[in-house]
């Protein structure tokens, strides 16, 4: 907080917009910016202009001026800012995607509210505690079918993709795996490749739709609500609607969908190049499943959170992963941070990716050290924002480190692998360019 009180906020301002260029006319600098996004270093082009500008700078990309801060302070102002000052701003390929009452895209009272209500409902005990236990046996029923002597390898971005999927929907709106949730799953993929995409919304949001009518018949409220579906339900106002609702369990698949199989998929990644690393994971959690196995217990939620190396690779696979490489807001009124001018109208964007990397925060920010977070506390952290900050915080967030956890834990204690070459994309969303196949033995012990 005393920090932030040296930021001066003014709209009556005089001082000057960031350095830079804007580049071409229309262009602006986005084919420089896709250029890099592309490489194994996307963040060369922040780098340059780091450089010559300094660590907050102008430029025009995602077809509008827009002011690029890498530094964290800075971007920790502006998510924690009021929700006048910011309002959310995506590419507008996203935008077609996404309900005018989505909650990825409403500002203000009405975002506050399903916010909070989906936030809490994702921290709650009982949500952990059931989601825990469904995908205990969604990743069991993937890992059977798992065979030493298969032909092929196994692919752990499209497994965690299904694992993670049924997790999603489950917490959702309580739809098990199954025919309905295969043709979820169908649908949500046309939606989100941008072909067809209203016709796969529409018949998306009908499937929910029959879910809330059936749900509103039902004599039986829920006391203890199961899904994402009954908080809403349950809340009196008149502002949720059918519709509000139902389009909202489509639109928070959205950022849910890929970011965490992809959290997975990385921390393989990392591990099977970090042999120290993945000795001390699979120490770790073979150790606590001998405990639990000795005294007949099965593993709770709380289980899996309490081991702190594996904890550890959670947070490194985060930092160097960068899923979610920043985020964007656009100013609604001139704005002054930090004796930068942010003009009304202009695209804010934090860049996450190079203060997660910048070896003034990280000592050898391009090495895998799950160690280094053994002696820092990320929670207080302004260098470590992959769930982002201020009141669009990721809701989803304990959901995705539990999730990463559960799935960690069976892989390393069940199988012995050996990964086939495979190396990460980053544009235009992180991901495994031959989705990360390996080769798996199950263990003896
Ligand atoms: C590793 C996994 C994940 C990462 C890295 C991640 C990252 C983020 C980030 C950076 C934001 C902030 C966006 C902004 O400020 O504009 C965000 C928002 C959000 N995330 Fe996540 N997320 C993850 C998993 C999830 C999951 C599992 C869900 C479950 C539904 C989820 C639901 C959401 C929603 C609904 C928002 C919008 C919040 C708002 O605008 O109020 N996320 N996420």
């Amino acid at each position: 907080k005393g920090k932030l009180s040296n930021l001066r906020w003014n709209s009556k301002t005089s001082c000057q917009l960031p350095l830079g260029t804007l580049g071409w006319p229309f262009l602006g600098e986005t084919i420089d910016f896709i250029s890099c996004a592309y490489s194994d270093r996307p963040e060369s082009f922040m780098d340059r202009r780091r450089r010559l500008y300094g660590k907050v700078f102008k430029s025009h990309i995602f077809g509008t001026p827009t002011i690029v801060s890498t530094d964290a302070e800075v971007s920790r102002f502006v998510l924690q800012s009021d929700a006048k000052a910011f309002v959310p701003f995506y590419p507008k390929s996203l935008t077609e995607l996404m309900g005018k009452s989505s909650i990825l895209l409403i500002n203000g009272s009405l975002h506050r509210k399903i916010h909070g209500l989906v936030g809490s409902f994702f921290k709650s005990p009982h949500l952990k505690h059931q989601i825990t236990r469904d995908m205990q046996s969604y990743v069991q029923q993937a890992m059977d079918k798992w065979r030493d002597d298969q032909r092929q390898p196994v692919f752990i971005q499209d497994e965690t993709k299904t694992i993670a999927f049924q997790v999603l929907v489950k917490a959702l709106v309580s739809l098990n795996p199954g025919e309905e949730m295969e043709l979820l799953k169908k649908h949500f993929q046309e939606f989100i490749s941008g072909l067809m995409s209203l016709p796969a919304k529409k018949r998306m949001v009908k499937i929910v739709q029959k879910i809330i009518q059936s749900r509103r018949n039902s004599s039986r409220s829920a006391t203890v609500p199961r899904d994402v579906v009954d908080v809403l339900l349950k809340d009196a106002s008149e502002v949720l609607t059918d519709d509000v609702i139902a389009g909202n369990m489509i639109d928070m698949m959205i950022p849910g969908e890929d970011s965490v199989p992809l959290l997975m998929t990385l921390a393989i990644k990392y591990l099977s190049d970090c042999p120290a690393a993945l000795h001390q994971l699979t120490e770790e959690n073979l150790k606590l499943k001998r405990l639990k196995a000795q005294n007949g217990e099965p593993l709770i939620w709380s289980d899996y959170l309490s081991l702190p190396f594996t904890q550890s690779v959670i947070t490194e696979t985060l930092r160097m992963g960068n899923i979610i490489i920043g985020v964007m807001r656009k100013s609604a009124e001139d704005i002054e941070i930090k004796g930068y001018l942010i003009p009304k109208g202009w695209c804010f964007f934090t860049y996450f990716r190079s203060v997660h990397l910048d070896e003034n925060h990280y000592d050898r920010p391009y090495q895998f050290n799950p160690w280094r977070w053994q002696e820092k506390d990320t929670m207080s952290s302004y260098n470590f924002t992959p769930f982002g900050g201020g009141q669009r915080l990721c809701p989803g967030l304990d959901l995705a480190r539990l999730e990463a956890s559960i799935f960690l834990h069976h892989f390393v204690t069940s199988f012995r692998w050996v990964a086939e070459e495979d190396r990460i994309v980053n544009f235009p969303t992180v991901r495994m360019k031959k989705r990360m196949p390996v080769w798996v033995e199950r263990r003896e012990d």
